[in-house]
């Protein structure tokens, strides 16, 4: 039984979140010592051995080649205000150098630097900024999607969107390009049912077969087991679908480093985003507009998080199933999802601006909907944005208090997802003038 499971905190109010920080900072340099020394409850899995070695490196804190992430501390929360509005996060001041040393040192939540259209977010700085890791990556998945065929005939704006990147400072836990493609192509594949099958039409995209498309899409995740005689059908249908053919490839990468039980987590995942996708296109065929609130519930699914959910994955060790199911846990997580997901509404408003996707951003809601300017109503998608962040922050300080290294890690681990995204969005060509893959 985990320490989460038999402790348990109040639910986190900014207040808390200064209790937090005081308490937090009276333990600063010893913090893990009161927390488990093995990753209890932990089945056993692909992962375990590395979990229970990451459980060890962060209560032991050794230096060397991907160990920085040991020196998690706690990366959250709080005190002083950042830009006068809010709590400040604490991180660790002196952290190693050297190779690797950078992955997952925490930084301090600010309020990032606003382009011309998007204004400063409450979000933390990337963690690490490694480009020939990340266009290692990138190279790698671009010729995976050659090879698997999805965005034919769009490689360069594809290479140029440079997901690597993405990839590379989302999940600073890892220098293993391996590992960190396995999860590229995860995303990609994502991205790629997206675009393929919903937002784009010139590549493919018609929500009248959306629904249909997206059973046999999640068979490519969760293999659908027909008798005999229909399974060469099922085949042939996978491998002449690019987006199933990228699906069903993503995962057997994937699966050589995550253990079922988080395969079956990503799965969940994946599913979900796929019915929201369903809902997205409902609104569309109806010609329906959602009210904001209904937009924001679906955006929770329709979100980032099936790529956040690999943070243990890549960082090889593993959250158990039960605190990954943790209501708390869960709040806390889908919180920190939405709000990364919000981001690429406010960068991709561009892009979006006279597509059909136009009208599914949180921005253009709240204009039509609260009798606002644009140029508020990004303003209010910005306050809606950083009430998540700040209140995953929150939370993520008090559940790290109580929950088992490997979960303090995970939440180390999203809160620098969040950074490495908003950094991502910033520059990446697919929102910022280039051509869209
Ligand atoms: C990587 C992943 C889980 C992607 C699927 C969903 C997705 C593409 C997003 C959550 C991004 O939202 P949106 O559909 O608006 O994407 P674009 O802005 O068109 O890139």
């Amino acid at each position: 039984m985990s320490l989460l499971s038999r402790v348990s905190a109040p639910a986190a109010a900014h207040d808390l979140a200064n209790l937090v920080a005081a308490v937090l900072s009276s333990l600063e340099g010893a913090a893990p010592r009161h927390l488990p020394g093995a990753l209890g409850g932990q089945q056993p899995g692909r992962a375990e051995e590395s979990a229970q070695s990451g459980a060890r490196r962060l209560i032991t804190g050794p230096a060397g080649l991907g160990t920085s992430a040991a020196r998690l501390a706690v990366p959250f929360a709080t005190g002083a205000p950042v830009h006068g509005r809010g709590p400040r996060v604490r991180h660790l001041s002196d952290g190693p150098t050297g190779l690797g040393a950078t992955a997952l040192r925490p930084r301090t939540a600010r309020r990032a630097k606003g382009t011309s259209s998007v204004p400063e977010l409450y979000c933390p700085p990337p963690v690490r900024d490694d480009p020939a890791l990340g266009d290692e990556v990138n190279d790698q998945l671009v010729d995976w999607a050659a090879d698997v065929g999805i965005y034919a005939g769009r490689l360069d704006s594809l290479r140029a969107a440079d997901f690597g990147r993405l990839i590379m400072l989302t999940h600073p836990d890892s220098d293993d390009p391996d590992r960190l493609l396995a999860a590229g192509k995860c995303a990609l594949a994502e991205w790629a049912a997206d675009d393929h099958y919903c937002d784009d039409e010139s590549a493919g995209a018609a929500p009248e077969l959306l629904g249909s498309r997206l059973v046999v899409g999640y068979a490519a995740v969760d293999p659908a087991h027909l008798p005999v005689r229909y399974t060469p059908d099922l085949e042939r249908a996978m491998r002449a679908d690019p987006v199933l053919a990228a699906l069903r490839s993503a995962l057997e990468h994937l699966a050589r480093y995550a253990s079922w039980a988080q395969v079956a987590r990503l799965r969940h995942e994946i599913g979900v985003l796929f019915v929201a996708f369903d809902g997205e296109a409902s609104w569309r065929t109806a010609g329906r507009t959602p009210p904001v609130w209904e937009y924001l519930v679906a955006r929770q699914f329709n979100s980032f998080l099936p790529c956040i959910t690999l943070t243990d994955v890549v960082g090889g060790y593993e959250l158990s199933s039960a605190e990954y199911a943790e209501p708390r846990v869960r709040r806390a997580v889908t919180m920190a999802s939405t709000a990364s997901t919000l981001v690429n509404d406010l960068y991709s408003m561009a892009k979006e601006a006279g597509d059909s996707a136009a009208n599914f951003n949180l921005p253009q809601l709240i204009a039509a909907q609260e009798n606002c300017s644009l140029r508020e109503a990004v303003e209010r998608s910005v306050e809606i944005h950083d009430e998540l962040v700040r209140t995953f922050e929150a939370e993520a300080a008090a559940l790290s208090l109580t929950g088992s290294p490997a979960l303090r890690r995970y939440l180390a681990g999203v809160w620098a997802w969040l950074g490495g995204n908003r950094e991502w969005h910033s520059g990446t060509a697919r929102y910022n003038g280039g051509d869209t893959a």
